[in-house]
């Protein structure tokens, strides 16, 4: 899995690597900014085939080390440089010094001051939109002939920004503009954001096309939606030795899910021909009542696709002939209430090989929802609890003390707020100070205090488990599936985890791979996806994997 670090955690890395006497301060350093440069080649090839400028913003610390080491790459490589400092050179940290000093003899440093900038800016936006133009006319003959660009280098801060700017900064940075230039980086991190959390401390962040980060990701590149401008997105190999400790976060990808044949099928649930449908377990989702059957639906075909062997939706006698109506491979039952002779959810459960439930999708929150919630977290087998089921869990400290190891919490940010109010508070204040409280230390106190499993999600959806372990499924830079926040997709989530538990994944597993298996299916599907296509989109996306 890719592991995500906090700046603290990128600290005691590189440190370690330097006290180990493997690599040098500087030598990292040199790598990182020719990983800039080379990184910026890759992205905009054009703009090696000849010389064009570059306006490199270097702040007080390392991360403005590697700016001076950007710009005397590309002075070497023939580009006009223009440098501006913000802090006193005499300050600056050693290594940063060295690079400040290496540039000195190839060309000057301005201080960035408020006015220092307007020339470079002008500049910079007669050439962005000198090619603007040129692109929408479509006359574009080649790409040598773009004529010569501007390059905003954003070495400003990184990984140790710790508190708002003076005005004197967010003076320079308005005259930087609000906006995205057509060939803007950003060095580790956007200036003013934190690495830690995405969040802005800044009071102010400097806009970017292409992000380059150093050995691998921080965890605040994949929280909030500050870094959304953001097109490519790249890591610089520094290439020396780490290990961290169990605390890093994970970002989600393909081989993390052990999706692969083995992986999927060979999990004490295999789907051979000695196998039958009991084999794979058999998911219960409740209903609500008429009119409000529509998300159990959902979520119950996403857990039949996602490969349970039976799911059965518990509806109550009203809503029956609407649900009886509307579906065919799944099952019905009449669950009228938590308990009851012939209709009782104690009666069905009774039932050993019901294996997984899903209680919450316009379920409603009267007296038959809390009852059923009651009664099926006393029966503490695995269980997706999402949307009204949550607002219960809120309403009703009794009720949430009943949550279970084998429980798995989805809310969205305002049922997240509504379960978790003071852990919410926290983390919608505004950021002052760097590091800053973010959405992975949020869920982990969440899952912590449930004990269980809690998928806070958004386009940065964050998993974590009362243990520590913490993962991000992120629909972001080159997975963002904006088409995705459309009503019923977290009905369809709640399914996928639901089948994927009566599968036999522990609830953990089930959470991080339904959580990337539903954005592999909006990417698949791209913009006019509805919730009901998600499901149906399983088959395909399961065959493109190969399995
Ligand atoms: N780790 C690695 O392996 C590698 C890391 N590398 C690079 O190092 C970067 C991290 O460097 P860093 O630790 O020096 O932090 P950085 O972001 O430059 O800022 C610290 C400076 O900013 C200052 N300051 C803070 N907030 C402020 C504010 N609001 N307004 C004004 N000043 C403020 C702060 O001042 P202080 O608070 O100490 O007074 C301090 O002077 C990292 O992002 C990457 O680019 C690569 O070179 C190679 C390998
Ligand atoms: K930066």
């Amino acid at each position: 899995m890719t592991e995500l670090l906090t700046a603290a955690q990128m600290r005691a890395i590189e440190e370690a690597a330097i006290a180990s006497g493997e690599v040098t301060g500087l030598e990292l350093m040199e790598r990182a900014g020719r990983g800039v440069v080379e990184a910026i080649f890759e992205e905009w090839p054009e703009l090696a085939q000849t010389s064009h400028r570059a306006v490199v913003l270097c702040g007080p610390g390392n991360n403005g080390g590697d700016g001076f080491v950007v710009a005397r790459l590309l002075k070497e490589w023939g580009w006009e440089v223009e440098v501006f400092l913000y802090g006193d050179p005499e300050k600056l940290p050693p290594d940063a010094k060295v690079n400040y000093e290496r540039w000195g003899e190839k060309g000057e440093v301005a201080p960035l001051i408020p006015g220092s900038l307007d020339q470079s800016v002008d500049r910079g936006l007669e050439n962005a939109i000198y090619k603007d133009q040129y692109d929408a006319s479509g006359t574009w003959e080649s790409e040598t002939n773009i004529g010569q660009q501007t390059i905003f280098i954003d070495a400003l801060f990184g990984t140790g920004l710790k508190r708002r700017f003076e005005e004197d900064l967010l003076d320079v940075l308005k005259e930087w503009g609000d906006y995205c230039y057509e060939y803007a980086v950003a060095v580790d991190m956007p200036s003013g954001l934190c690495s830690d959390s995405g969040k802005c401390i800044g009071g102010h962040w400097v806009f970017s096309k292409l992000l380059v980060t150093f050995e691998t990701p921080k965890v605040g590149h994949f929280l909030g939606h500050n870094m959304y401008d953001i097109k490519s997105f790249k890591t610089v190999d520094l290439n020396f030795h780490w290990n961290t400790d169990a605390d890093t976060v994970g970002l989600l990808g393909y081989t993390d899910l052990q999706l692969d044949k083995d992986g999927w099928f060979d999990n004490g649930m295999q789907k051979t021909l000695r196998t039958h449908k009991y084999s794979h377990g058999h998911a219960l989702i409740f209903a609500g009542g008429p009119g409000k059957t529509g998300a159990a639906r959902l979520a119950a075909r996403g857990a039949l696709r996602i490969g349970a062997g039976l799911v059965t939706l518990g509806v109550p006698p009203s809503a029956q002939m609407e649900v009886a109506s509307q579906v065919t491979a799944i099952m019905l039952r009449r669950v009228t209430d938590g308990s009851g002779e012939v209709d009782g959810l104690d009666v069905t459960l009774r039932d050993d090989r019901i294996n997984a439930l899903c209680i919450g999708p316009g379920l409603g929150i009267g007296a038959r929802g809390e009852a059923l919630v009651k009664t099926t977290l006393e029966g503490k087998r695995a269980t997706v609890l999402d949307a009204d089921a949550l607002t219960l869990l809120a309403q009703d400290k009794a009720l949430f003390d009943c949550l279970h190891k084998n429980c798995v919490l989805t809310p969205h940010g305002g049922e997240f707020a509504r379960l978790f109010p003071d852990i919410a508070e926290k983390l919608n204040a505004p950021a002052t100070k760097g590091p800053a409280y973010s959405k992975v230390d949020a869920t982990r106190e969440a899952a912590k205090r449930a004990g269980c499993v809690v998928l806070f999600k958004g386009p940065d959806t964050v998993i974590a488990h009362p243990d520590g372990r913490c993962s991000i499924n992120s629909a972001q830079y080159e997975r963002a599936a904006p088409w995705l926040a459309t009503a019923g997709s977290g009905d369809v989530l709640a399914g996928f985890i639901t089948g994927l538990l009566a599968r036999g994944f522990d609830p953990m597993r089930a959470a991080e791979t339904a959580a990337w298996l539903h954005v592999e299916c909006a990417r698949s599907l791209g913009p006019g996806l509805i919730a009901e296509d998600l499901p149906e989109e399983l088959p395909k996306v399961f065959r493109d994997l190969g399995l």
